[in-house]
């Protein structure tokens, strides 16, 4: 053989190697750019949809069947062929039941979330209550659930309404491990929230007579220095029970809030930041953007 054929030779195997290494590592490398990316791009008509990109199921969680919450309804992408999703937990108010707020079910899980909405132990209990029964609900999603393979339980989050949207500070002030929190016209007598590190985004019913912006949602938000970034929006001439209507606006800003900090999803950003011009059905809205 001649010796510039055998040195070939000697060389192919190596660079064999080097070549399905490239291969490989192709995929590899744009995975690691964002391993919760999840769905396709989004656009303005995505984001305000009914329903987002995933199929969904539901199944219901008998109160007898758990402890530290009161049961409910999760709801969940269908599809086992993206990986595992990230998860929320959502409260209902004082005196109300689930039912009050199911329109978000497959609302927010249709755009490639587990979503857990929950009965309260009894419809009497207090924030710092709700919190509790948000995070054990967490717990029973990712760790006895039928749906617990499904769900990443590193990326998690909370929201609720009124007294539960009280109960989603506290839940977050509690777990600073939350990825997300999205308080809906919150009531609590606390008003002060330093301890609160998750992204945190507060909506308000700028006609609210039962937990007034002024008393509730602005001093919460004025009040959240340590969160990592917060928002304030502030929803035309709304009522406190804007939540339990179908409301396109409330949607569109909780999925872009959900996406960028349960699935790091800077897609996601041109619906945050800059800020949102207060017109129409925004009558104001603060953040922490960059620039803004
Ligand atoms: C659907 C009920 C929403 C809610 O929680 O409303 C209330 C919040 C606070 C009080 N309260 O302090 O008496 C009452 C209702």
């Amino acid at each position: 053989m001649n010796t510039n054929l055998a040195r070939k030779l000697r060389t192919l195997p190596a660079l064999l190697a080097l070549a399905g290494s490239a291969i490989v590592a192709a995929p590899a490398a744009n995975a690691a750019a964002n391993p919760y990316e999840r769905g396709p791009a989004p656009t303005e008509s995505s984001v305000t949809a009914v329903r987002g990109p995933f199929a969904t199921s539901q199944t219901t969680v008998s109160s007898l069947s758990v402890t530290g919450f009161g049961g409910g309804v999760i709801y969940y992408p269908t599809t086992t062929s993206e990986g595992t999703f990230g998860a929320i937990a959502i409260s209902p108010g004082f005196t109300a039941y689930w039912s009050s707020l199911d329109w978000l079910g497959p609302r927010l899980a249709s755009q490639g979330f587990v979503v857990i909405g929950i009965e309260t132990n009894t419809t009497l209990d207090q924030p710092a209550s709700r919190g509790d029964q948000l995070l054990a609900a967490l717990d029973y999603l990712t760790q006895r659930s039928s749906v617990r393979t499904r769900v990443d339980a590193s990326r998690l989050a909370v929201a609720g309404h009124s007294m539960g949207g009280g109960g989603t500070l506290e839940a977050a002030k509690d777990r600073t491990s939350l990825k997300a929190a999205i308080p809906l016209a919150p009531w609590n007598t606390d008003k002060t929230w330093p301890e609160v590190r998750t992204p945190t985004l507060i909506i308000g019913g700028e006609s609210d007579a039962v937990a007034s912006v002024a008393s509730h949602s602005i001093p919460f938000y004025n009040s959240l220095s340590n969160a990592r970034e917060k928002a304030y929006l502030e929803l035309d001439n709304a009522s406190h029970f804007f939540p339990q209507v179908s409301n396109t606006t409330m949607a569109k800003y909780m999925i872009s809030w959900m996406k960028r900090y349960i699935d790091d999803d800077t897609r996601y950003d041109q619906f945050l930041c800059p800020a949102p011009r207060a017109i129409g059905d925004i009558s104001d809205y603060r953040d922490t953007c960059p620039n803004s």
